[in-house]
């Protein structure tokens, strides 16, 4: 299975556009009034319809109740429900049950115990994203554009797919994709800040390149697994 590559806070139909023709395979639309990414009910229609059919559509949000989730799946009708706040393993399957959406439960790597809490999560969620944790007193708990140490996650097999995030880059994602290496269960990549510049403005050269390096990393990756089983 190819690795999976997300484009996360777009909020122009431009760069909605830059995501698809590069081959993304999900787009994120950033539901957190707080971040320069944040689109808002009306612009979030035009833009995953925009992107029905050629990517999967993912709503994030930050400790949402759930009226404003109604409200985005009823606006939006998104594939993917992320949860990139204080969710608990409860709260994550009572917005999968009552949502009946999947849901991306997005957990903050720095140290081997947050490497722990991950599993806490694994009946509840339907695809983990392992990020970095933001810096301490900033204001976005996402998207932040800070690596985590990656060495944490390497060789990582847990029960549901996981996607891996946290200041990746075109330069960086391919030795990234290298170190995380050939678990059957690293479903793929998200990247925002990477690809932009500057906070909340999508570069569309850098979407194209980020992907391209995907790829090549991702194919780098399969020779490595074929030489393995041989
Ligand atoms: O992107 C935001 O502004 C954001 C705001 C609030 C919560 C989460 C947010 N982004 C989460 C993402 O999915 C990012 O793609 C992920 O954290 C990686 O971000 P970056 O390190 O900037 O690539």
């Amino acid at each position: 299975m190819s690795l999976l590559v997300k484009i996360c806070g777009l909020n122009t139909a431009e760069a909605v556009d830059a995501a698809l023709d590069a081959g993304a395979d999900l787009i994120g639309l950033v539901f957190f009034p707080k971040s320069p990414r944040h689109v808002d009910l009306q612009a979030a229609r035009m833009l995953a319809a925009r992107a029905r059919e050629r990517a999967e559509v993912v709503a994030l949000t930050v400790d949402a109740d759930d009226a404003t989730l109604g409200d985005i799946v009823e606006a939006v009708h998104p594939d993917w429900l992320q949860l990139h706040g204080r969710e608990t393993p409860d709260r994550v399957a009572a917005i999968g049950a009552v949502h009946g959406i999947p849901v991306m439960k997005a957990v903050g790597i720095a140290t081997a115990e947050d490497v722990a809490v991950v599993h806490s999560y694994m009946v509840a969620a339907d695809r983990l994203l392992l990020d970095a944790k933001p810096p301490p007193g900033g204001e976005l708990p996402g998207g932040n554009g800070l690596p985590f140490d990656w060495r944490l996650v390497a060789g990582l097999d847990l029960e549901k797919p996981f996607m891996l995030s946290g200041g990746l880059r075109p330069e960086n994602v391919a030795e990234a994709i290298r170190l995380v290496g050939t678990s059957a269960s690293f479903a793929g990549v998200d990247v925002s800040s990477g690809v932009e510049s500057a906070p909340g403005q999508k570069d569309p050269e850098r979407i194209r390149a980020f992907v391209a390096a995907v790829r090549a990393a991702d194919a780098a990756r399969g020779e490595t697994r074929k030489g393995r089983v041989a």
